[in-house]
């Protein structure tokens, strides 16, 4: 049985890897999760400088996910840098999340990572909703142009983007209009948190976190119909790009059902943030149980091979 899969020429001993912002802002988390059973690793994503971010409490789980506004805490790029010049690439390939507060410090970023000749993949986060008075750049599809324009011209090596859902079919295909005129985006992370949530505490009347008077992203079982759409809507729209599913995995499952919509890779936020880098065993095996009971052998049997009626 191979759960292995290829992710732009790199083999993966798995198609899990963690969601950015979860288990991955420090050395510690991070060496974990290179000792970990998932096949590929992000690091959080990054500021120029180092950032405390918002008040807590800023995270909570709910029933059926997790609300937060962390506010994009980071240990600035350099440190993240130095880990990718630590990182065993022949263990598993590892990308690099970078959230810079403007362009000019995107482009900086961008540039030291190219200088530093490392092999991380640029994973670029156009979609941090809980950074308070920075609205989105991809929901301003002006910005997304001029900044895949920008990076594309300053970066000479295919990179990825990390977008936030979007939940209207006219918004799919522009944005995939735009993201297919750039050729050097190789691989589209979908999604991010659903912005803007707000969960209130029914004893006290009160919200649940402290920034931006509760309001915060939402992640978690709540959000998987709207992943799913999101990986199949861009599958089907960029042929010439891998997607990278996230949002809503729990189980071997969901892991199944996002590959099915047309993910090569299966990133895990809220359950990795709640069980720790030990889930990648649980999900392993229990993909690896479904592909038993449905006879398939590779993924490549079942990878983007959602039927409809
Ligand atoms: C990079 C900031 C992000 C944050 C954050 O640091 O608040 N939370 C998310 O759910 N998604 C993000 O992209």
């Amino acid at each position: 049985l191979d759960l292995s899969t290829f992710f732009l020429g790199r083999p993966l001993t798995a198609p899990l890897m963690n969601a950015s912002g979860v288990w991955c802002n420090v050395n510690s988390q991070l060496h974990a999760l290179a000792e970990s059973e998932a096949g590929a690793m992000v690091t959080k994503s990054c500021t120029l400088l180092r950032r405390d971010g918002n008040p807590e409490p800023r995270y909570h789980t709910l029933t059926m996910g997790s609300i937060n506004s962390m506010g994009l805490p980071n240990e600035g790029h350099q440190y993240y840098l130095d880990y990718a010049e630590r990182h065993d690439y022949e263990n598993k390939p590892l990308f690099f999340s970078v959230a810079g507060l403007t362009l000019d410090d995107n482009l900086t970023i961008v540039a030291q990572i190219q200088d530093a000749y490392t092999p991380a993949l640029l994973e670029l986060n156009l979609s941090c909703p809980n950074v308070p008075g920075k609205a989105q750049i991809a929901y301003d599809f002006d910005a997304l142009d001029v900044i895949l324009a920008e990076i594309s011209s300053a970066y000479s090596r295919p990179f990825g983007v990390k977008l936030p859902p979007y939940f209207d079919i006219a918004h799919f295909d522009e944005v995939a209009d735009i993201l297919n005129r750039y050729e050097k985006v190789n691989f589209i992370t979908c999604i991010n948190s659903i912005g803007n949530g707000l969960m209130i505490d029914m004893e006290s009347e009160t919200v649940l976190i402290k920034p931006k008077q509760g309001f915060g992203g939402i992640g978690g079982e709540y959000v998987l119909p709207t992943a799913l759409a999101n990986v199949n809507a861009f599958h089907q729209r960029c042929p010439k790009k891998s997607i990278i599913g996230c949002g809503g995995v729990n189980t071997g499952e969901h892991v199944f059902m996002h590959l099915l919509a047309g993910a090569s890779i299966v990133q895990v936020g809220t359950a990795l943030y709640e069980q720790g880098p030990d889930i990648f065993v649980r999900l392993k095996a229990e993909l690896a149980q479904i592909m038993q009971e449905k006879g398939y052998k590779t993924i490549r049997e079942f990878q983007g091979k959602l039927k409809t009626l």
